[in-house]
């Protein structure tokens, strides 16, 4: 079906990537007919197969096994220490707790800097070792070699620009993209990401007018995460979502749970039945 076709059809509510009917694995085949179909979509992260599970039963279409997993996860302060061995483990898990949702990879720090070779030899690991559908590295023009060799090479690549973290060290969690020349840089980064044959963009922490003028220019859909909310697509770190996160969490998350207090009330309730001799009762007891 061509683009034309495809915005003058009725829409098909049994292909939509969230509510949609469909249970073999999405594709980013799929992600490009949402965006023709003019169709807004959640993405979420997840680190383990168990909370991937209830992902995907809920039908978030999109899960990104995030570098976060590095200080949501497995305690570090930033995502800069993430490992391709700790990216490869719970990626696999993620893909294991999952059936439909297509998964995306996160390329952590040091896995494909070095150039297109060395990401290809990570990508090809997430791929052939976790079963990724695909991966994401940051960064637009100075990650362009990357992009067009992965591609190539039959790994679809999720791009990731303004805000990235990988590059804290230079250049800290400031919103990006605010002045004329950091904007035109940002529009021009994303053109060149999708021209390298970037299936999707994310936009981290930049103004929304920014947010949906790239949107608008570019026919490949972009995901927002304090972008604003003209993106076609809306990412959150799960645990910032559910409200699991410790400490100050970024402005631009919404909780919409407070599974901090609920767990920690469950931890609690259990460690007051056992000190006080209520668990185990007679019917968690063998005789
Ligand atoms: N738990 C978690 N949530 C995230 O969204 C997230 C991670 N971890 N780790 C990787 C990156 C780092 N991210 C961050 C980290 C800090 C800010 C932050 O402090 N932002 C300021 C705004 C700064 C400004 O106004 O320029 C804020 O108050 O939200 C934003 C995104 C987003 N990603
Ligand atoms: C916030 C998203 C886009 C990310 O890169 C991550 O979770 O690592
Ligand atoms: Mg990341």
């Amino acid at each position: 079906m061509t683009l034309q076709a495809a915005q003058t059809q009725p829409a098909d509510s049994s292909k939509a990537l969230y509510g949609g009917k469909g249970t073999r694995r999405i594709t980013v085949q799929d992600i490009a007919a949402a965006k023709a179909r003019g169709e807004k979509w959640p993405m979420l992260t997840a680190y383990d197969a168990m909370t991937a599970s209830v992902f995907d039963e809920a039908g978030i279409p999109v899960m990104l096994v995030g570098d976060s997993m590095g200080n949501c996860h497995l305690g570090y302060d930033t995502t800069v220490p993430v490992t391709m061995d700790e990216m490869t483990l719970l990626s696999a898990a993620v893909v294991r707790g999952t059936k439909r949702a297509l998964i995306v990879g996160d390329l952590p720090f040091g896995s494909y800097q070095e150039g297109p070779v060395q990401a290809l030899r990570s990508a090809t690991r997430l791929v052939k070792d976790a079963g990724v559908g695909a991966v994401k590295l940051e960064g637009g023009e100075r990650s362009l070699p990357q992009t067009e060799l992965l591609v190539q090479a039959g790994i679809p690549v999720m791009s990731h620009l303004g805000l990235t973290p990988q590059s804290v060290n230079t250049m800290g969690y400031r919103v990006q993209g605010r002045s004329d020349e950091a904007a035109h840089r940002l529009l021009r980064d994303a053109k060149a990401a999708q021209d390298a044959g970037a299936f999707a963009v994310v936009l981290e922490l930049v103004p929304a007018e920014l947010a949906a003028e790239v949107t608008r220019s570019l026919h490949i859909p972009t995901i927002g995460i304090g972008a604003g909310p003209d993106t076609d697509a809306q990412v959150l770190v799960w645990t910032d979502m559910a409200g699991l996160t410790g400490g100050k969490v970024p402005r631009f998350t919404k909780q919409y749970a407070n599974l901090r207090q609920t767990l920690g009330d469950a931890a609690r309730a259990f460690a007051d039945d056992v000190v006080g001799g209520a668990f185990p009762a007679e019917e968690h007891t063998f005789h």
